[in-house]
């Protein structure tokens, strides 16, 4: 099933996909892999590793006037997915406000490869400027040839690095000087495990180097949708996309601001939680927003993080208010406590929360199970006693697994049996662990006056990590139970 229809809404190839016809009519080069179908139309095979490279370069040229050199054997980028990622990095920076003047933007594209695609089109279609690293000798070289090629010097300048080394960011830094600060970082990381590669792709020895493939040859699966060649380099790294990401996290730990946004995408999606959970452990210094890239065939993720307190990575962080009679923020950080939150003070008027269960649900069932567990002993020797069987589920973990996600719920159900002496009993509890320790949800609270208005105070929330649904149901909560 194709995604198209959930790309990038300013990429354009999502309303107008790439028309073979016009491509073949213009590009004698790209009309040699075109073959006319039966239902009249232009079709090109994607089974066919040359087609594959000869339409990006051809899309290249004729979209954004790029003209690139693509070696056999290397990854040929996909443009529309390579745009959208370029159109998310630029969503940052007009959430931002930080594209008024293009020319100041400037990005880290890490492991840029041959073809240096992400700072091809930033540079041009955007007007951003550009350090590209790459680790591979060869990879570093075509990447020069590109931007010279292409006119480009001025704005994109390639680093060959160590791809050895343990730092991915650092060494590359330090090297431009204590007063280069960049605006973004970028990557798409080698996604998998060194040994993944033989057991995954199709070794080609007929091309120089350590080249591979997704051709299926002896096995009885279907072949690939289309066809990838890429080096060794392109497709592995020790511990995989979690370990490389890791130490673009490793190094922003120290780095800090000096890159505003830091981001990578990813490839797998069991790739985002340990890596969220990594970024979790830094605490209130960082906040951190995953979304998707969808495009043909393939869904990818984006990893973004920031130091930066100012910045915000999303439309929905964008912090939300509330009026609250005054003095509203010991208002709110009474409600917190009663829901069990853990509260850090980071100045007179902010505070951080932090809910490692989500207790603003179900808060009447709660209530009512409660008060059922809490009648007084005159009330409870009237309950009649009964022989009963009894069937208890336990639930460990975050709350979630609890059938009604209220923390230490407990629901007792008595079904009657065909004696009426007898009765089954089963009983649901939740036991919280102790040592799970990753917040659901961690929010700032700030506090400010109202100018000419003795009785209420400004309230803003803003959502540090966790699910925004969550936030805004604890937001109506408060609402409904702290409104003026
Ligand atoms: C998956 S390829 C991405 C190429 C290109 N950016 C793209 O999206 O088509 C990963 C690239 O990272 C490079 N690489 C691996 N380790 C690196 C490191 N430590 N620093 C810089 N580049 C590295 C590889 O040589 C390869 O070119």
């Amino acid at each position: 099933m194709s995604l198209n229809k959930d790309m990038h809404p300013r990429n354009p190839y999502k309303e107008k996909p790439p028309d073979f016809q016009a491509l073949a009519i213009e590009f004698p080069e790209f009309r040699k892999y075109c073959r006319i179908g039966k239902n009249g139309k232009v079709n090109v095979d994607f089974q066919e590793d040359a087609a594959v490279r000869c339409l990006t370069k051809v899309l290249l040229k004729k979209d954004f006037g790029l003209n690139v050199e693509l070696p056999d054997g290397s990854l040929v980028p996909r443009i529309p997915q390579k745009l959208n990622y370029c159109l998310i990095i630029e969503d940052f920076l007009n959430i931002n406000n930080l594209c008024a003047e293009n020319e100041k933007i400037i990005g880290i594209d890490i492991g840029t490869g041959a073809s240096c695609v992400y700072s091809l089109l930033g540079a041009k279609y955007f007007g951003w400027k550009f350090v590209a690293t790459e680790g591979d000798v060869m990879s570093a070289e075509v990447a020069h040839r590109n931007v010279s090629n292409n006119y480009l010097n001025e704005k994109i300048l390639i680093a060959e690095v160590d791809p050895n080394a343990k730092t991915i960011l650092m060494d590359m830094i330090n090297k431009l000087g204590n007063d280069q600060n960049f605006t973004f970082c970028m990557c798409n990381p080698p996604f998998f495990e060194t040994k993944e590669t033989e057991e995954r792709f199709t070794y080609e020895p007929s091309l120089d180097g350590e080249k591979y493939s997704n051709r299926v040859i002896f096995e009885e699966r279907s072949q690939p949708h289309s066809i990838t060649f890429a080096s060794s380099a392109e497709l592995q790294v020790e511990g995989g996309e979690i370990n490389f990401v890791n130490r673009i996290i490793d190094d922003s730990i120290i780095l800090r601001d000096r890159i505003k946004i830091y981001t990578s995408m990813l490839g797998r999606k069991q790739s985002i939680k340990p890596l969220k959970q990594r970024l979790e452990i830094l605490g209130n210094d960082v906040k951190y927003y995953v979304t998707t890239l969808n495009q043909g065939k393939t869904q990818r993720w984006i990893l973004a993080w920031t130091f930066v307190p100012e910045i915000v990575l999303t439309y929905m962080d964008r912090p939300a208010n509330l009026i609250c009679l005054k003095p509203g923020l010991i208002r709110i950080e009474e409600k917190m406590k009663e829901l069990q939150s853990i509260v850090r003070r980071e100045n007179n008027n902010i505070l951080i929360f932090e809910c490692r269960r989500i207790t603003w649900k179900h808060r009447r069932a709660q209530k009512r199970a409660e008060a059922k567990l809490n009648l007084p002993n005159a009330k409870r020797s009237k309950l009649s006693s009964i022989e009963a069987s009894s069937q208890t589920y336990l639930g460990t973990g975050d709350g979630k697994d609890s059938l009604s996600d209220s923390g230490n719920f407990v629901d007792v159900r008595r079904y009657s049996t065909s004696s009426a002496k007898f009765s089954d009993c089963e009983v649901q509890a939740y036991f919280p662990c102790s040592n799970y320790s990753n917040p659901n949800l961690r929010f700032r609270v700030s506090s400010s006056s109202i100018p000419g208005n003795n009785l209420e105070d400004l309230i803003s929330i803003e959502l540090l990590s966790g699910a925004k649904h969550n936030l805004n149901q604890l937001l109506q909560f408060l609402k409904n139970s702290l409104a003026s």
